[in-house]
């Protein structure tokens, strides 16, 4: 199938980063969200990473415009409707993403292919709530959208070897890298990080380390472009802690327990970057250890 038109569900981190770099791609993207604020802030990031791709000289300023002009913004969910592809980034909750489905169904063309870029959430479960299982896969794409290469895609039991091929092919024009992974639990890339990400909240908690010192030991330990608490805060705590409660109750092994001090924060509001703070308090001119 010939995808030319994408909705993207959801305009937080992942939502603008996934429809930065199909609207650079040449696609006709519409980016949804229940929060005029939300998409009015993803507006403004992608101007933004797109210019600091234009002053690295990785895109032309033409590329920058004409991305921006096949990028469109909506409030209304039902306005996906005629995409090609719809790619729902919503929050990492299994009710919210049932939901956005089942509202946009009575309005999909038959042949729109569904995608989920959940970080760990059942692809067969989620199709199954759908009435095209067989057009439905785990399309993830890895923070910061565009930046990082890879993609995972995720076939739920119905999945047909159509859809595979048409976002494989997808993944190609991007020019980005797939990679397949089986519907367990947080797939490949998240049942590898969380619990490392994990460990390193209860390394805090057991007051083996400082957060600077975890940090600062895992990046020049072990060459990781970014701590494991700073890595946590960027891609939410509220997000790092859905993970581990997906790998808690499918795998039912108490290896995954989720650290109490990281439901503790997320308790708190403390969601990292996106809420000003978390591992690190943002506030100020520099990141500043809250531990
Ligand atoms: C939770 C899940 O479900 C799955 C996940 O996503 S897990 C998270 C996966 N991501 C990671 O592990 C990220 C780890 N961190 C990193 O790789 C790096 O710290 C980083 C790429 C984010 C930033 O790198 P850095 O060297 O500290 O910063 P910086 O020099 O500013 O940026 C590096 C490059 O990325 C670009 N960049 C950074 N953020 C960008 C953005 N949002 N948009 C566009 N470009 C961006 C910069 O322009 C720069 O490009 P050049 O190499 O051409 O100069
Ligand atoms: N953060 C990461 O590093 C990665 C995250 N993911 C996955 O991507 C998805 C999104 O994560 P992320 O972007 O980080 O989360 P964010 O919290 O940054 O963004 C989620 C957005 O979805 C909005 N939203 C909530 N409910 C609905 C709804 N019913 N309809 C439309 N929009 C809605 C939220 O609005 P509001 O704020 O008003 O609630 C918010 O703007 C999750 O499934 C996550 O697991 C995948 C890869 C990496």
């Amino acid at each position: 199938m010939d995808i030319r038109t994408v909705g993207v569900v959801g305009a937080g981190q992942m939502g603008n980063g996934i429809a930065h770099v199909f609207a650079l791609a040449g696609f006709e993207v519409t980016l949804h969200d229940i929060s005029e604020d939300a998409l009015s802030r993803a507006l403004a990031t992608i101007e933004k990473n797109l210019e600091r791709q234009v002053s690295r000289g990785k895109i032309t300023g033409a590329d920058k415009a004409a991305a921006v002009a096949r990028l469109h913004t909506t409030k209304t969910l039902t306005d996906l409707g005629q995409s090609d592809l719809i790619i729902e980034a919503a929050t990492e909750r299994e009710t919210v993403k049932t939901a956005i489905f089942e509202d946009l169904q009575p309005h999909l063309k038959p042949e729109t292919i569904l995608t989920s870029n959940t970080s760990s959430i059942s692809i067969t479960r989620l199709a199954s709530r759908t009435d095209r299982p067989e057009k439905f896969m785990g399309f993830h794409f890895m923070n910061p959208v565009p930046v990082m290469q890879l993609v995972e895609l995720i076939r739920g039991i119905a999945t047909d070897e159509e859809t595979f091929k048409t976002l494989h092919a997808v993944v190609e024009r991007l020019g980005k890298t797939a990679a397949s992974a089986e519907d367990f639990p947080a797939f490949i890339v998240n049942r590898i990080l969380m619990p490392m990400i994990n460990e390193a909240v209860y390394t805090l908690y057991e007051g083996v380390g400082s957060v600077k010192s975890i940090d600062e030991s895992m990046k020049l330990g072990a060459n990781h472009p970014m701590g494991p608490l700073e890595l946590a805060d960027f891609i939410g705590l509220d997000t790092c802690l859905a993970i581990m409660n997906v790998l808690h109750d499918g795998l039912a092994d108490t290896k995954y327990r989720p650290c109490p001090l990281l439901t503790k924060y997320v308790e708190a509001g403390w969601l990292g970057r996106k809420t000003q703070r978390g591992f690190y308090d943002y506030r100020g001119e520099t990141p500043v250890p809250t531990r």
